[in-house]
C-alpha cells in the first residue's frame, strides 16, 4: 500500500474538465466538468458503458489529447500550459500505457519492445538490457526474449505489453481494457500481474475494464456517467491497508 514516505502530492488532478468534439454543425460534449484526484499507491478501476468517455479520459490524462476546458495537472504540472513536445516528454517519462490491442511493434523482438521506453529516454546499453530481463522474468517470459510478438499467444503478448509499460518505472499506469482480447483466465492473470507490479512500485494504476471481479480488488471504483465520474470505494479499501 501507499507508504508514508512516498510523494503525497496528487499524482493527477482534473479540475472541471470538459471535452467536446465537433460533429458537422453540432458539438458533442463527452466530458462535462469532470473532476478527479489520483495518488500514488492507488489501484483504480474505471467503468462505464460504451461511448461514455473512458478512453477519452485516459487520452486527456496522458496528454495524447487536450481538454476543451478545465485543467489537468500531472505531478502539479498543467498539461494545458505545456508545449506539445513537453507533453510528449512527460508522457514518455511519467506514464505507462497499456492498450487492449497490445500494440507491440511486430518488427522488434520481445526484449526490444520492452527496452523501447528506456531507449526513447536515452537509457541504452547494459542497464536497459538488465531491466528488460528483470521485467520479462517478473511476467514469466524470460525464455521468450528473442521471440517476435507474432509467435506469442494473446496473453503472452499482453504480458510483454505490461512489462513494456513498466520498463521506465512510471508513477502512472493507464490501461485501456487490457484484458479485452483475452480469455477470462488469461485476463485474470494479466490483471493479477498488473496489480502486483503496481502495488510493489508504489505507482497509481487507472484501469478501464469490464472484468466483474476488478471492483472487489480495487481501492476506488469510478464510473463514467453522463460526462462525469461517480465514485465508490473498491473492495480493497475494506480489507484494511495491509
Ligand atoms: N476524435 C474524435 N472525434 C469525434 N468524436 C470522438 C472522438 N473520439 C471519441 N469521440 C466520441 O466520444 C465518445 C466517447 O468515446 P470513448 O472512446 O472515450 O468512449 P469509451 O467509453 O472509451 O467507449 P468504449 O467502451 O466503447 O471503448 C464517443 O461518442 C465517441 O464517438
Amino acid at each position: 500500500m501507499h507508504s508514508p514516505s512516498s510523494d503525497l502530492r496528487p499524482l493527477v488532478e482534473l479540475r472541471a474538465v470538459t471535452k467536446s468534439y465537433a460533429e458537422g454543425d453540432s458539438v458533442r460534449e463527452v466530458l462535462s466538468g469532470t473532476s478527479l484526484t489520483l495518488h500514488r499507491g492507488e489501484f483504480v478501476v474505471l467503468l462505464g458503458r460504451s461511448g461514455s468517455g473512458k478512453s477519452t479520459l485516459l487520452n486527456l490524462i496522458s496528454g495524447i489529447d487536450q481538454a476543451t476546458q478545465g485543467e489537468i495537472l500531472v505531478e502539479g504540472r498543467d498539461l494545458g500550459r505545456m508545449k506539445e513536445k513537453e507533453r510528449t516528454l512527460l508522457r514518455r517519462e511519467r506514464v505507462g500505457f497499456i492498450f487492449q490491442a497490445f500494440n507491440l511493434l511486430p518488427t522488434l523482438t520481445v526484449e526490444e519492445n520492452v527496452r523501447l521506453p528506456l531507449e526513447l529516454l536515452g537509457r541504452t546499453g547494459a542497464e536497459a538490457g538488465a531491466r528488460a530481463h528483470e521485467l520479462l522474468k517478473r511476467v514469466g517470459l524470460e525464455g521468450r526474449a528473442k521471440s517476435f510478438p507474432d509467435r506469442l499467444s494473446g496473453g503472452e503478448q499482453q504480458r510483454v505489453a505490461v512489462a513494456r509499460a513498466l520498463a521506465h518505472a512510471p508513477p502512472l499506469l493507464l490501461a485501456d481494457e487490457p484484458t479485452g482480447n483475452l480469455d477470462e483466465e488469461t485476463g485474470k492473470h494479466v490483471l493479477d500481474l498488473l496489480e502486483g507490479l503496481t502495488r510493489q512500485g508504489d505507482a497509481c494504476a487507472l484501469i478501464v475494464t469490464h472484468e466483474p471481479g476488478m471492483a472487489a480488488r480495487a481501492d476506488r471504483v469510478l464510473t463514467m456517467e453522463g460526462g462525469r465520474l461517480v465514485e465508490r470505494p473498491g473492495g480493497a479499501r475494506n480489507k484494511g491497508s495491509s
